[in-house]
């Protein structure tokens, strides 16, 4: 494989000596393994990327600061204040890595291998981009009344670590986007260096966002300090490697049904409601909950004015949710397709399990969902009668139509033996952790 890749870019090799640790032999070696199937040339060429940045910090590590803290760091002493006196001139040289393309395709499993191929004790890390997004607001509610609270909190991000790998990079939020340029101009004069996933390129960050012009400045400012990589496949791994195992049920009415799951579930437990403590001293009511297990109708998780900070709170607490009753979305309803895409992304990267009757597959969920070049190949047909009908609850949103097929993918990896056998060891790990 490596040989394969090898001659696939000669030019590279020419350039330096090949470098035997990295992600590039970890993928190798995972393959000869069975834990990975043999990819595609896509992941090659993003597994070329990643090992170049691997040898590039590896061999900048110190002028990075990457393996070590100052002096002033290890005495606690503010590096905003202590900045002023390092020359900080080295830092810009590096550019970090913008990896985008279609759902399922390897990046955050490439992106993974890259980091866990660095060494442990280095200033890096990895986080999924809601989780980032909240830790920063809540930080700056802690510096409220400072100056500039933006480069407190970059100077404070910038001190934990230099290498920052991002998860599934989406700006939906007007706030965020607001922030955003800022926030990472402090970051990157601090050294910090990028690398981030996203399904949508740049230029297509936060497409059709409310005072999209001022966010124009980050995109360019990201495109200045990450080298852009489109994974270009379109090979979607989850379909390879799902096998259905029944804990996604279609139909309408099916409380029973869910409600006689949930109880197989907790065993002989007792499910009573609970509240479980969020972001910022808020609290999240479970209507029931048990042996790790929460239940909870649709509406009050997904129609209700709660949002990622409330869904890391909840799976903080639970490994399970049984959800019941997803509605098929469109127009109507966007707000909640809105959360539950969140909710998705939030369970999935937690590994948290998911229990749930829905109004159709997760395909059907989203049928009324389109992209606005979607809505365009779809006009000619509205002027038959019949279809209007059809189509008198269409949603057309880009930024909703794109998040779908990564919600679509994700949903039916839920549902494979392979998801449940990760969330069981990750359940297991955190009970051996427990112990000792
Ligand atoms: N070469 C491979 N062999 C086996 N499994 C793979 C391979 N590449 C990816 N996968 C698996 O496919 C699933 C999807 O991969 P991953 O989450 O990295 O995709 P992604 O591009 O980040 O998707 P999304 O855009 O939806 O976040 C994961 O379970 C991952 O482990």
């Amino acid at each position: 494989m490596i040989y394969r890749a090898i001659s696939a870019n000669t030019a590279n090799v020419a350039n330096r000596e090949l470098n035997i640790d990295g992600p590039l032999v970890e993928y190798e070696r995972r393959i000869a393994a069975g834990e990975l199937l043999d990819g595609d040339a896509c992941q090659l060429g993003t597994l070329w990327e990643l090992q170049r940045l691997y040898d590039e910090l590896v061999a900048n590590a110190v002028a990075c600061r990457l393996d070590r803290y100052t002096t002033s760091e290890k005495a606690g002493r503010s590096r905003w204040l202590w900045s002023r006196f390092i020359p900080q001139t080295s830092y810009a040289a590096m550019k970090g890595l913008y990896l985008y393309g279609g759902v399922g395709t390897g990046k955050t499993m490439l992106m993974d291998l890259f980091f866990n191929q660095l060494p442990s004790n280095w200033r890096k890390k990895r986080i999924h981009f809601h989780d980032f997004m909240l830790n920063v607001h809540s930080r700056l509610q802690k510096h409220k009344g400072v100056a500039d609270p933006l480069e407190v909190v970059a100077g404070e991000m910038a001190d934990e670590s230099i290498l920052l790998c991002l998860d599934e990079f989406m700006v939906t939020d007007v706030a965020d986007a607001l922030i955003l340029d800022r926030l990472f101009r402090h970051l990157f004069s601090n050294g910090t260096i990028l690398v981030a996933t996203s399904n949508r390129a740049p230029d297509n960050l936060y497409e059709g966002g409310l005072q999209r012009d001022l966010f124009l400045q980050f995109i360019a400012t990201l495109k200045e300090r990450c080298v852009v990589h489109e994974i270009g496949s379109s090979v979607d791994y989850r379909k390879m490697t799902s096998t259905e195992q029944g804990f996604y049920f279609v139909g309408k009415h099916l409380s029973t049904l869910i409600n006689q799951k949930f109880r197989q579930l907790i065993g002989e437990h007792i499910a009573v409601p609970q509240e479980v403590e969020v972001l910022m001293g808020r609290k999240l009511q479970v209507p029931l909950g048990a042996k790790g297990c929460a239940y909870f109708p649709f509406e009050e998780l997904c129609d209700r004015p709660l949002g990622a900070a409330d869904y890391f709170g909840l799976f903080k607490n639970f490994h399970t949710l049984a959800l019941e009753g997803v509605p098929v979305f469109g127009l109507s309803n966007k707000t909640a397709a809105y959360r539950f895409v969140t909710l998705v992304d939030v369970m999935y990267e937690n590994r948290a399990r998911l229990l749930c009757s829905a109004e159709g597959t997760p395909i059907e969920l989203f049928d009324r969902i389109v992209t606005i070049a979607d809505a365009q190949k779809m006009a000619p047909r509205t002027s038959s009668r019949s279809m209007k009908s059809d189509l008198s609850d269409i949603c057309v949103d880009n930024e909703l139509g794109f998040a779908k097929d990564r919600t679509i993918s994700r949903l039916t990896e839920m549902n494979s033996r392979e998801y449940l056998q990760q969330h069981a060891e990750m359940l297991a790990e955190k009970q051996a952790a427990a112990i000792a």
